[in-house]
């Protein structure tokens, strides 16, 4: 109960900083319908059942470059294996800004591949011609193997949104690669998924 005692408040306390529930359940790592339930919640005690979701706290790894190395050697070594059943070769590693910049950036040193940033537009705005942009402070993605690096998956939307994006630019997504799999599918937009730790609900 503390767990969900701590969301409540700090749910609370950054929508009282002036933040917009997607920009909340970026923070938190839950999706928007946990946002809007755990803010519900703290006014009216518990009277809809939780959403089916679990919250993410990555920060005893986010906080140490020196474990997001050793995590990222381990992403990488599910990479390698993942690609070595197709023969696939990586070309540029994409990490999805902004939580999958670090581990993108230490996962392309390690295997020798370009990276590339993957910045979602309208982030937090729903528009319906918004595009997604890489950005050119780093590598391109054209016509090259992409291994999509990203700290979690909810609900899939960010992962799809960059398959997509990648493909238009005549890019080539082989994996996507995150620390935590909440959605717990094996594939994407028929692209695998590999995490270090995947969610499967029972019920
Ligand atoms: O599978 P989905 O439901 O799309 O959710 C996963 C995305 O949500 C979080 O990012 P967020 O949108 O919070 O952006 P941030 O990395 O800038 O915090 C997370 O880092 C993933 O990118």
């Amino acid at each position: 109960m503390k767990d969900i005692e701590d969301l409540i408040q700090k749910a609370v306390e950054l929508q009282s900083n002036g933040l917009i529930t997607a920009q909340i359940a970026d923070e938190l790592n839950v999706s928007r319908e946990t946002v809007i339930w755990l803010l519900t919640r703290s006014k009216k005690e518990g009277i809809t059942p939780a959403p089916k979701d679990i919250a993410v706290n990555l920060n005893s790894i986010g906080k140490s470059a020196k474990r997001l190395h050793n995590v990222s050697l381990a992403l990488c070594d599910i990479v390698l294996e993942t690609l070595e059943k197709t023969n696939t070769e990586v070309d540029v590693v994409v990490g999805i800004a902004a939580n999958g910049i670090p581990l993108a950036s230490m996962m392309a040193y390690e295997l020798g591949a370009d990276l590339a940033i993957y910045h979602r537009k309208g982030h937090g705005i729903v528009h319906t011609d918004y595009r997604g942009t890489i950005s050119r402070n780093f590598g391109s993605v054209t016509g090259k193997n992409c291994v999509i690096v990203d700290d979690v998956i909810t609900t899939g939307s960010t992962s799809i949104e960059v398959i997509e994006q990648l493909r238009e630019m005549d890019a080539k997504p082989r994996v996507v690669a995150v620390l935590v799999d909440k959605k717990g599918a094996d594939t994407i937009s028929n692209v695998p998924i590999q995490s270090l730790v995947k969610i499967v609900r029972l019920d």
